[in-house]
């Protein structure tokens, strides 16, 4: 059902960079999530992940702080924009709303979405739906600017930061 979805969209999705090290991420972080994550429109991303067995919870259910983890970077994401210029935003907040059980060793579909901008901070959201398309969790974030010294562009390359081909 994603693969077909996947083909639908080809013709608008662009790739997101990754980093070396991101928990997220991270290409080259053996404990990372290892997501590649698209933009398939203006400020809405998707990303699909099947959760391994080591970040259960209760017995098949994906932990409840993995869950907040994926709906922070990708509620955040959404925001990124052009990957030559990105918008890099800390979340000050972050709000989820636990629906149904996130099944491990199933494949997973997460989007994330820009809502409101205001000036330096925003919010996004995002939600984790299964493969019938059932929204399982749903987080709402509050975002604010890195302040541009804290994260200078030609550091971007030392991170790894880059598209990496697929
Ligand atoms: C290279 C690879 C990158 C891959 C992407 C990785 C994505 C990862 C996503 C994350 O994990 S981010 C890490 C977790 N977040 C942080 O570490 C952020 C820690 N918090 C902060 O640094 C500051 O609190 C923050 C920059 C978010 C805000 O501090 P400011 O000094 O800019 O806020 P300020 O004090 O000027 O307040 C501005 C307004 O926002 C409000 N505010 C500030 N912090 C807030 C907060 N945390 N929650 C809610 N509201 C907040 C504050 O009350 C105020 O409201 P009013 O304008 O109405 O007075």
């Amino acid at each position: 059902m994603f693969q077909e979805r996947k083909t639908a969209m080809t013709a608008k999705r662009l790739k997101q960079p990754n980093s070396r090290h991101c928990f997220v991420c991270g290409v080259e972080n053996p404990v990372g999530l290892q997501l590649k994550i698209y933009q398939i429109e203006e400020g809405v991303i998707e990303t699909t992940y099947t959760a391994p067995e080591h970040f259960q919870g209760y017995p098949g259910v994906l932990h409840g702080g993995i869950i907040a983890t994926l709906l922070d970077e990708i509620s955040g994401r959404a925001h990124m924009g052009d990957p030559s210029q990105p918008r890099f935003m800390y979340t000050g907040k972050l709000e989820v709303i636990y629906r149904r059980n996130v099944p491990i060793g199933q494949p997973l579909r997460i989007v994330g979405k820009k809502l409101e901008n205001r000036g330096r901070a925003a919010q996004g959201w995002a939600g984790i739906y299964d493969e019938k398309g059932n929204l399982l969790a749903e987080g709402t974030t509050l975002l604010f600017d890195i302040p541009p010294h804290l994260l200078p562009l030609k550091d971007l390359e030392e991170l790894g930061w880059k598209v990496y081909p697929d």
